[in-house]
């Protein structure tokens, strides 16, 4: 159907090229959006085929996430007194990324607290656990509430659910999600915007003001209104990238990150 773009309405940067008049012959290709099933394919292959850890994986994705945080939300931009953040971790490796990207953020000065009420009980957890406490993190032990979140903090980092997130949301974090969704400090989600079905979102979910995507987007990134969206995650082997199709932008110089 000429002048018909195939891909979903919310218009991106990246669809640009749908309606362009270069022959599709030359045109740049436009970035993939991934299924559930085809985010965990790439994540086994990167372990199995690729021989990466996850805990290495795990510090460049969250290492991206707090390098995006500062160039979305910087230091000089805070309406708070103090640098104050909220990140709240879930039970799989998305928490991971989040206790990754609260240590980096510490060490760029701000002032992260991190709820972490399901911990998995292996030793990348518990190391990631201890290296927060010891870098004066302060944990909380329950969930405040939005009006407490509102005057104690200038964002909420999301690392809840990431890409194996799946059916109805199971406690704590239905009520975690809820509360989220009565604060009115902007968030900013790890991946996939908590509580989204991984491609086809939600329309009465989180609307997180940033979505930094690891490795490429997930489909239902294609339903992201917020203000920012960053790639990271600058990790994939060429081979990879090719043989999912990927098409991923270049990341410019030696940055960890890119604005999509
Ligand atoms: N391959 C990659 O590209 C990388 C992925 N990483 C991160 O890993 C994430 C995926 O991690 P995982 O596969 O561990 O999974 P998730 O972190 O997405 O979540 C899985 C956990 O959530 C629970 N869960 C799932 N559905 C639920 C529901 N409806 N209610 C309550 N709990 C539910 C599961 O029991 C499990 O504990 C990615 O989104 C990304 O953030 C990075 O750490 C490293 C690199
Ligand atoms: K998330």
């Amino acid at each position: 159907q000429a002048g018909t773009c195939p891909l979903p309405a919310a218009a991106n940067s990246h669809r640009k090229d749908c309606f362009s008049s270069t022959p599709a012959s030359t045109m740049a290709q436009a970035i993939k959006y991934l299924g559930q099933e085809e985010a965990q394919h790439i994540d086994e292959e990167l372990f199995s085929e690729y021989g990466f850890s996850v805990d290495q994986l795990m510090e460049l994705a969250g290492l991206s996430c707090a390098t995006a945080v500062t160039r979305a939300y910087p230091l000089t931009s805070l309406v708070k007194a103090r640098p104050s953040l909220l990140v709240i971790c879930g039970p799989g490796n998305n928490g991971g990324d989040g206790l990754v990207c609260a240590r980096h953020l510490k060490l760029f000065g701000y002032e992260p607290t991190i709820l972490y009420p399901k911990r998995p009980n292996k030793p990348l957890f518990q190391g990631l656990t201890t290296q927060c406490q010891k870098m004066e993190i302060p944990f909380l032990t329950e969930m405040p509430e939005a009006k407490a979140i509102d005057e104690a903090y200038n964002l909420v980092i999301d690392a809840i659910f990431g890409f194996s997130f799946k059916g109805a949301v199971r406690e704590p974090f239905g009520s975690i999600l809820d509360t989220l969704k009565k604060s009115t400090v902007p968030i900013a989600s790890i991946d996939i915007p908590s509580g989204w079905d991984v491609e086809q979102g939600s329309t009465d979910g989180l609307q997180p003001d940033m979505l930094i995507s690891l490795t490429a987007p997930k489909k239902s990134a294609s339903l992201f209104k917020g203000r920012y969206h960053f790639l990271g995650g600058r990790f994939v082997p060429p081979g990879l990238e090719k043989k999912y199709q990927l098409n991923l932008p270049q990341y410019p110089g030696t940055d960890c990150v890119l604005q999509l």
